[in-house]
């Protein structure tokens, strides 16, 4: 395992043409924890993860995938990333197993390997027998474990989550965080968003809090605790 944080941002900007969205953001995920991406609608999380993958360029600043630049080295980037968007993206007339057999093969996977973790976390997810449905086929809650298998195949350092938990049978959802946490075990490392506020407040260690004004706030300590406490938080919403 490297030294390497999983995820470095320093000093990241991005503005549109409507104003900044995020600004001189900087933090850093430790191997073994799991951060909760947190902020209201149109805060820039969505932005913040596309700016991480590669997706959206930001202004100023930059990231480091275990020490790889997304931009400049994406192939070495994504090896290191494991993402999940709100909104999954599967080819729809790949059936599951080829859709997974696709990713491995991007990542470079030697085929029994891949094989024998797809068979894994296809069981894990309760998709055992889906390998031959049609993407487009899939209901959203299979679709949704298809993408975070996917994502989890090449076994990431930086694992990052958009609303990765909804739509999942609790079951489900169960398991996958139990793998997830064997996962940070291991030295990965959880970024995630959720709606679900009580489940991030127990799971995650800190939160980075993105406000309207390109404002942020790394929830650490004294202060994470109390963000844990507060009111709007029991009533299911935290800004
Ligand atoms: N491609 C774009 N062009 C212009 N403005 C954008 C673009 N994408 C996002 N924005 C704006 O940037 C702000 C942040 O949007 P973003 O999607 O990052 O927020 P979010 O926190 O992911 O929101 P949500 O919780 O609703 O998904 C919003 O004001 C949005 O209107």
């Amino acid at each position: 395992m490297t030294d390497m944080a999983p995820l470095s941002v320093d000093g990241l900007r991005k503005a549109y043409r409507r104003g900044p969205v995020l600004g001189d953001l900087t933090f850093a995920l430790r191997a073994g924890e799991a951060v909760a991406l947190l902020g209201g609608n149109g805060a820039g999380k969505s932005t913040l993860l596309g700016c991480i993958t590669g997706d959206r360029v930001p202004d100023r600043g930059g990231v480091r995938l275990c020490g790889h630049d997304p931009f400049s080295d994406l192939a070495a980037a994504a090896q290191c990333m494991g993402f999940v968007p709100e909104t999954p993206f599967l080819y729809p007339e790949l059936t599951v197993g080829e859709m997974l057999q696709f990713v491995a093969a991007a990542r470079a996977m030697d085929e029994g390997g891949a094989a024998a973790e797809t068979a894994r976390l296809l069981e894990l997810l309760g998709l055992a027998g889906a390998e031959g449905t049609l993407c487009r086929e899939l209901s959203q809650g299979m679709g949704r474990k298809t993408a975070i298998i996917a994502a989890l195949l090449h076994r990431p350092r930086a694992i990052l989550l958009d609303e990765a938990l909804n739509g999942l049978d609790r079951p489900s959802s169960a398991r996958l965080i139990a793998e997830l946490d064997a996962r940070r075990a291991e030295g990965a490392a959880v970024l995630i968003s959720s709606h679900d506020l009580e489940f991030v407040g127990e799971w995650c260690g800190r939160g980075l809090m993105l406000e309207p004004g390109a404002r942020w706030t790394m929830l650490e300590g004294e202060a994470w605790e109390q963000w844990k406490r507060a009111p709007s938080l029991r009533a299911g919403w935290g800004d």
